[in-house]
Formats: structure tokens, C-alpha cells, sequence
């Protein structure tokens, strides 16, 4: 299931974020600035994210870099799949880090003044953003590695949740977990299959239950995160990590897998996200955005 998820992905997005390249205001191609670096390393940076790419290993950097908290509004969420498309199109890059340049913090989930206040068009068009990122990124052909240098909370998790393997800084103040029902939100059943896949059903049960936050220790005692190491060591642990990873047979080996010979295999869509973007409406019924039902009453 997994896999047929992260196939139809691929084709589900790319339509969409060529379309927002050229229409929308929140399109950032054009904003992404490329510049070359020494020894096959190349850069280009949008206003929230920054992709260092080191043609030599195949493994990019993917850095976040909205202050205050890397909250995940509108335009990060499209600068952000836009980037990790570019990425996907490019065959020299088999391996994705993602960290954040912000001090103590990965990422603070969703912005949360993207749903205040805000017409049903904007929630549906921002709803869709958030799926499509999450599709983008979980349904990647490429190793994707978390590098969670902070406190990753609600849709931070999740985003962590995506890769195939989360390094840690082994700091106790720092939290992750997945607490929106917290806040009142109810976690729709892609959170849920994603964590119940990472942690099992009962850790996932209470923990959803309970909206819990995992210190550091204890999100490793969960299986929350696969590894903690010192904060400096965060990302040079997630470069080794992928060398590891992207040394497993991929493109030629005899039923290879298909998240490194994505080329070798049926993408063919044919499991979809449930598509709320047209109907705010659904949203409020089902409680994924309480506080968008309360403004408008
Ligand atoms: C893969 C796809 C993703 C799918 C996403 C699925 C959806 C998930 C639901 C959500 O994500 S709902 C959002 C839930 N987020 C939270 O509950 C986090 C709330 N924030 C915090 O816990 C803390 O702010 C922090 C992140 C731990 C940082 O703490 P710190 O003490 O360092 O800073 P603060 O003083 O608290 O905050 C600084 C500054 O940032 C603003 N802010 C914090 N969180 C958000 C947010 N989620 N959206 C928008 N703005 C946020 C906060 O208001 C402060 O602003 P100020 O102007 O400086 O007062």
C-alpha cells in the first residue's frame, strides 16, 4: 500500500506544481536562484528553503529556513514541493536530507494563521498543499533522511514521519510527536497510518489519543526516531546514514526496490488522498480545522 501510495504521488503532483510555477503568486521556481559552489556542489535557495546539492554523492541538502519556527504556510508548502520536485527530476539525486537552519526548532507543523480567519477557497487551496507536500515527500523515489536538529511538533513530525529514517539531536528539551488532538484537531488516517507504520498501533493509539510530545529519549525508546546523536553531529550522521543507505543495490539489481529505480517499475496512479481542497465545507465536518468552522459561524 505504501508503495502504490508513493507511485501515484508522483504523478498526482507534478502536474499541479508546473501549473502553480506558472499561475500562482506563491509559485517559486522562477525565486529559486541557482548558484555553483566548488567540488560539484551546487545551491539554489527560494526565501524558506535552501537545497545544497553535492553531485559527487547524489545526496542533497534540503534546508529550512523560515523564521521564526518553520511553520508550514502556503508559500513554504509550495516552495517546499517545488524544490523537492526539482529534486525528483533530477536523476543525479538519489538521497534527500532534510534539516533546519533555525536554532531549536525542525519545523512548528502547520501555520497556524493560515487557518484563521481565512475564506473556504484559501483553507481548500492551502488543505491541498499541505497533502500534496506530504504525498511529494513520502511518496519520494529518492532516500529522504530527517535530520531533526529541534522540536518537531504536529505537522513538524509528520513531515519527519515522511523520510525513511530520522537522526535526532539528543537534547531532553527538545520534543516531537504528533498532539494535534491537543489542539482540537483530529488526525486524518493518513497521520495515522503513517505513524502506526513508524511506532505500531498501540504506541500510535495513545499517542494520538493523548496528542502526546516524545521528549528526545523518549521518542527513541518509541521508535519514533530510529537514532539520537550529539546536536553538532546531526547532520554529518545523516550524510553517513545516506552514504549507507544509497550503497543498497538499487537501479540494476535484480527486483530492485522501487524507491531507488523508480523508472523500473508501474507509476501508474492507484490509490489517491481523499481531495478536500474543493470543499472547506468537508474540512469542518470532519474537524481537521476546528478553529476555520468557529470563524465562520
Ligand atoms: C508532511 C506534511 C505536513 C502535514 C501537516 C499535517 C497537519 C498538522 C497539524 C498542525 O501542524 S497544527 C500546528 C501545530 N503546531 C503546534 O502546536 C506548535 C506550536 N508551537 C510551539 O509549540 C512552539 O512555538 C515551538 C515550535 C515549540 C517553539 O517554541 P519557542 O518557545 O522556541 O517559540 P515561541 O515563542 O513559542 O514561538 C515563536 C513564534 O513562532 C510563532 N509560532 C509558533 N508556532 C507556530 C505555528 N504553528 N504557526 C504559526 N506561528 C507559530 C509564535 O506565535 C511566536 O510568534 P511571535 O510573533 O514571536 O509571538
Amino acid at each position: 500500500m505504501a508503495t502504490l501510495l508513493k507511485h501515484s504521488a508522483k504523478y498526482a503532483l507534478s502536474g499541479r506544481l508546473a501549473r502553480l510555477c506558472v499561475h500562482s503568486r506563491h509559485g517559486g521556481l522562477q525565486c529559486l536562484q541557482p548558484c555553483l559552489l566548488p567540488h560539484q556542489r551546487s545551491a539554489s535557495t527560494g526565501s524558506k528553503i535552501l537545497v545544497e546539492m553535492d553531485n559527487s554523492t547524489g545526496i542533497a541538502v534540503l534546508t529550512m529556513k523560515s523564521p521564526p519556527v518553520n511553520s508550514l504556510s502556503l508559500d513554504f508548502l509550495t516552495e517546499f514541493s517545488i524544490s523537492l520536485e526539482k529534486l525528483e527530476l533530477d536523476r543525479g539525486c538519489r538521497g534527500v536530507i532534510l534539516t533546519s537552519a533555525l536554532p531549536k526548532i525542525f519545523s512548528a507543523g502547520l501555520d497556524i494563521m493560515e487557518m484563521c480567519g481565512k475564506s473556504p477557497e484559501h483553507c481548500g487551496e492551502f488543505w491541498k498543499a499541505v497533502q500534496e507536500m506530504w504525498l511529494r515527500l513520502y511518496g519520494s523515489s529518492m532516500i529522504t533522511i530527517a535530520a531533526i536538529n529541534g522540536s518537531s511538533p504536529a505537522g513538524g513530525c509528520l513531515m519527519a514521519l515522511a523520510c525513511d529514517y530520522r537522526i535526532m539531536a539528543e537534547n531532553p528539551k527538545y520534543s516531537i510527536g504528533l498532539n494535534e488532538t491537543q489542539l482540537g484537531i483530529v488526525a486524518p488516517f493518513w497521520f495515522k497510518d503513517t505513524l502506526v507504520n513508524t511506532v505500531g498501533n498501540r504506541v500510535a493509539e495513545l499517542s494520538l489519543q493523548l496528542g502526546l510530545l516524545y521528549s528526545a529519549p523518549d521518542a527513541l525508546r518509541t521508535g519514533l526516531v530510529d537514532l539520537l546523536v550529539p546536536e553538532d553531529k546531526v547532520l554529518s550522521t545523516a550524510s553517513q546514514t545516506m552514504t549507507q543507505w544509497l550503497a543498497i543495490p538499487g537501479e540494476n539489481a535484480i527486483g530492485s526496490n522501487p524507491r531507488v529505480s523508480s523508472s523500473k517499475v508501474d507509476l501508474t496512479p492507484k490509490v489517491h488522498m481523499v481531495d478536500l481542497s474543493h470543499s472547506s465545507e468537508s474540512m469542518c465536518s470532519l474537524n481537521w480545522i476546528p478553529w476555520t468552522c468557529s470563524n465562520r459561524a
